[in-house]
C-alpha cells in the first residue's frame, strides 16, 4: 500500500488546488469635465497620452494587472463622466463597493478646483467608509504658463481634508519634463501608491468574479450609457 503524504501525492495535491484568486481594487476617478480623468487614466493603463478624447459618457472603465509585492492585482479605474447629463442615472454604480477615489482637478483651470467641494459632497452622501484612502491630484501641470491653481493653495485644501495631493500632467513623458512637477508625482506613481495603500490595509475586496459575472456588470453599465445615449439623442 502507498505511504500517505509522499511526494508524489503532496505534489498531485497542490497542484490540484485551484490557482490564487486575482483581488480587484476599484478605483473610482472624480472631478469636473475636462480636467483629465479619461488621459490619466489612460496614461496609466496604456502607458500613453490618448491622441484624442471625448467626454466620457457614464463611464469607461480602464484595467491594468500590476505585481505588487509579488502578489498580482488588477487596478480598475472607473474613469467617470465629469458632465452632470452624462453621470446622472450612473453615480451610485460608481461609488458601490469602491476601495479608493481619485478627486482631480485642473491646475490650469481655478473653478474646477473650486468645485471640488461639491464632488467630496457627492462622495460623502454615499456613505463611503472612513478606510476608504482619497487622494486630491491636480493634473496638467506641464502647461506651466496658464498654472490658476498654486501648490501652496492646493496643499491647503488637501491637509484641511486629509488629503495626499499630487500634481501631474498626464501629457508630459514623465510628467517632470518642465521641472514643474515633483518627482514623485507622475501618474504610473500616483495609482500605484493608491495600490500600495490599499494592500497593505488588506481591505475585503472584490475576487475575479466568474468571467461571466464582471461582463454581466459591464453589460449592464453599457446598457445603461447605451439607453441614455439614445434617450439624450432623441431628445436632441
Ligand atoms: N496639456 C495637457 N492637456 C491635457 C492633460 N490631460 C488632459 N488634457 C487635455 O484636456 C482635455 C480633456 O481631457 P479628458 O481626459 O477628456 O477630460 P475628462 O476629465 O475625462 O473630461 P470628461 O470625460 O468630460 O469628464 C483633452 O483635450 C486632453 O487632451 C495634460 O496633462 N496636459
Ligand atoms: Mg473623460
Amino acid at each position: 500500500m502507498a505511504e500517505s503524504g509522499s511526494a508524489a501525492e503532496l505534489s498531485l495535491t497542490s497542484s490540484a488546488l485551484p490557482p490564487p484568486r486575482t483581488r480587484i481594487f476599484k478605483i473610482i476617478v472624480i472631478g469636473d469635465s475636462g480636467v483629465g480623468k479619461t488621459c490619466l487614466t489612460f496614461r496609466f493603463c496604456a502607458g500613453r497620452f490618448p491622441e484624442k478624447t471625448e467626454a466620457t459618457i457614464g463611464v469607461d472603465f480602464r484595467e491594468r494587472l500590476v505585481d505588487i509585492d509579488g502578489e498580482k492585482i488588477k487596478i480598475q479605474l472607473w474613469d467617470t463622466a465629469g458632465q452632470e447629463r452624462f453621470r446622472k442615472s450612473m453615480v451610485q454604480h460608481y461609488y458601490r463597493n469602491v476601495h479608493a477615489v481619485v478627486f482631480v482637478y485642473d491646475v490650469t483651470n481655478g473653478a474646477s478646483f473650486r468645485s471640488l467641494p461639491v464632488w467630496i459632497e457627492e462622495c460623502k452622501q454615499h456613505a463611503l467608509g472612513t478606510e476608504v484612502p482619497r487622494i486630491l491630484v491636480g493634473n496638467k501641470c506641464d502647461l506651466q504658463d496658464s498654472v490658476q491653481v498654486g501648490t501652496d493653495v492646493a496643499q491647503q485644501f488637501a491637509d484641511a481634508q486629509s488629503m495626499p495631493l499630487f500634481e501631474t500632467s498626464a501629457k508630459s513623458p514623465n510628467s517632470l519634463g518642465d521641472g514643474s512637477c515633483r518627482d514623485s508625482d507622475h501618474v504610473e506613481a500616483i495609482f500605484m501608491t493608491v495600490a500600495h495603500k490599499l494592500k497593505s490595509q488588506k481591505p475585503l475586496v472584490l475576487s475575479q468574479p466568474p468571467d461571466g459575472c464582471l461582463r454581466r456588470v459591464e453589460k449592464f453599465v453599457i446598457t445603461t450609457c447605451w439607453t441614455y445615449r439614445r434617450s439624450t439623442s432623441q431628445d436632441g
